[in-house]
């Protein structure tokens, strides 16, 4: 495995954590080697000691102490180039031929984790020096592209260099364990399924928001935003998997057509939606944080959107007039990814209820992070004298069932890539056709320049108007608290 970028963030912080969760678990193929590559002038001897001392953070200390992680970095080395210049990859190819003590290696895993503005450039290179062998395969980090034309630029790319079958489009999102779950319980049960439409549900909301900022990533997510950021990958996969038909047979061919079926049925967004249907805003500082324009590396007058709110809607059989509401923002006051489905409330309410407060449908919350688990809200008799009606919980938790297993979503979705399943990974139609339908935001918002963007200040819930949004549907957001360490406890603002 090759990794571009590998002084870097991602390296440091997922894949090689991932990479040992693997390695630990026998789960690497015997004789494996890590190169790591970069322009920073490490060499082996020195990157294995960085990657060890980086460990200390991302791994726990009694890994240190079993002695496993030394025999790890061993199998860690490191090529200084820089991946920019074509002529450096003549000592790529010198390396891997002293590596693996072949003249022409092949079966390689590039993994691109540099910044995106090489995820053209690098593919390019190794097809000069002629290190894109037929057995070789590829993951590339998202952002796929800035916009519909880079992203279609650099599928082309792609296809130039390798075989479809040879790229793997990575969106960790996929790679979650709670994120494939809601395969599972759509389509491993009976029960749901006739329920998953129009006719019983009222509108889904789609909420993955997180209490950081954008810690030291200023230059990156100038550029960037939460639209590219985390909506036309995260989010929108996340739409597909509550959208999407069930597939005959579960395998990746399948699987991802009904990707993009889910993708191209999505309402066009029109200039109404443009205008009314997406709240943009930016984090302002609190008493104690920053807000977004004094980070590091970012603009005094930047107009960079760290939240983003949208209705979108599916045509389709069955999704038609079903509201998907999804929003994603930074400086939330809590880290919380899930998807709530609201069903159609009941055509009469013959009960009084507890309090005077009477919701009359039923929701069931997904939640794949943190606390992983499923809630299903339902009106319950109150018990004793009368017939009043309060809601309550049925809940499952991952922790019944012993926990989520040790690794995480690069750890899986690196093992699927060893193993060439491409399931959990974007294929090209899809890129395009998710960028087909946000790229008229992008374009709206660079047309516009004085569209509004909202404040809000760290530690809230977003812009006000979100929640107007969502009013004209007599819809409102599902506010988690902000201890999501036990489902009990469950609530909302
Ligand atoms: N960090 C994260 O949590 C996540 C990151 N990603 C994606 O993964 C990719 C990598 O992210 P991250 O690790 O944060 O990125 P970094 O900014 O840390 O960059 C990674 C490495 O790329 C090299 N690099 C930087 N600029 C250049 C340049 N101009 N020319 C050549 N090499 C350069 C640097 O190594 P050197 O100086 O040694 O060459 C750097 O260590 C990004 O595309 C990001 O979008 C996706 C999800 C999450
Ligand atoms: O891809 C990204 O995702 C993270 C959030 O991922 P999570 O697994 O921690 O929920 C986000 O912080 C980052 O900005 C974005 O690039």
């Amino acid at each position: 495995m090759i990794i571009f970028g590998a002084s870097g963030d991602l390296t440091k912080r997922k894949l090689i954590p991932a990479l040992y969760n693997l390695y630990k678990d026998n789960r690497l193929p015997e004789g494996f080697a890590v190169l790591g590559i970069g322009r920073t002038g490490y060499r082996d001897d020195t990157y294995r000691t960085y990657i060890r001392t980086e460990m200390e953070r991302f791994v726990a200390s009694e890994e240190h102490a079993g002695g496993r992680m030394t025999d790890f970095c061993n199998h860690l080395y490191y090529l200084s180039l820089n991946p920019a210049e074509a002529a450096d990859y003549g000592n790529l190819d010198a390396r891997l031929r002293e590596l693996t003590g072949e003249q022409e290696p092949d079966g390689m895993l590039y993994y691109l984790a540099t910044p995106p503005s090489l995820y053209g450039v690098i593919p390019l290179h190794l097809k000069t020096a002629r290190l894109n062998r037929p057995h070789t395969r590829i993951i590339v980090e998202k952002p796929f592209g800035y916009d519909l034309e880079s992203a279609r630029e650099l599928n082309r790319i792609y296809a130039s260099v390798f075989e479809e079958h040879q790229i793997y489009r990575i969106d960790h999102f996929l790679g979650k364990e709670t994120a494939q779950n809601i395969l599972a319980f759509r389509f491993a049960n009976g029960i749901f399924e006739p329920l998953w439409n129009r006719n019983y549900i009222d509108y889904v909301e789609i909420t993955a928001v997180e209490n950081l900022g954008i810690e030291q990533r200023g230059g990156f997510y100038e550029g960037t935003g939460a639209l590219r950021d985390m909506v036309q990958n995260h989010l929108i996969q996340l739409v597909a998997l509550t959208a999407m038909e069930p597939p005959a047979v579960f395998n990746a061919d399948n699987f991802r057509n009904e990707v993009v079926k889910v993708y191209e049925s999505l309402s066009p967004l029109t200039e109404e939606d443009l205008n009314e249907h997406i709240v943009r805003g930016q984090y302002t500082a609190s008493a104690t944080k920053p807000g977004y324009r004094e980070e590091k590396n970012v603009a005094s007058d930047s107009r960079t959107e760290t939240y983003i709110a949208m209705k979108i809607g599916i045509d389709n059989w069955r999704w038609s007039g079903v509201p998907f509401y999804i929003r994603t923002g930074k400086q939330m006051p809590t880290k919380v990814t899930e998807i709530v489905v609201h069903f159609r409330e009941t055509p009469h309410q013959m009960f009084r209820c507890e309090g005077g407060h009477c919701p009359r449908a039923n929701k069931l919350i997904l939640r794949l992070q943190p606390n992983e688990g499923i809630v299903l809200k339902f009106g319950m008799k109150v018990p004793g004298p009368g017939f009043d009606v309060k809601q309550v919980m049925m809940d499952f938790s991952y922790s019944d069932l012993g926990g989520l297993p040790a690794g995480d979503a690069y750890a899986r979705l690196i093992e699927d890539c060893i193993q060439g399943d491409q399931t959990l990974f974007t294929r090209s139609d899809a890129v395009d056709a998710s960028w087909r339908f946000f790229n008229p935001v992008l374009k709206y918002w660079q047309e516009h320049p004085d569209a509004p963007l909202y404040g809000y200040p760290v530690g809230t819930w977003g812009p006000l108007e979100s929640e107007a949004m969502m009013r004209e549907h007599g819809a409102e957001w599902t506010n988690p608290c902000k201890n999501l360490t036990n489902t009990d406890e469950y609530c909302e603002l």
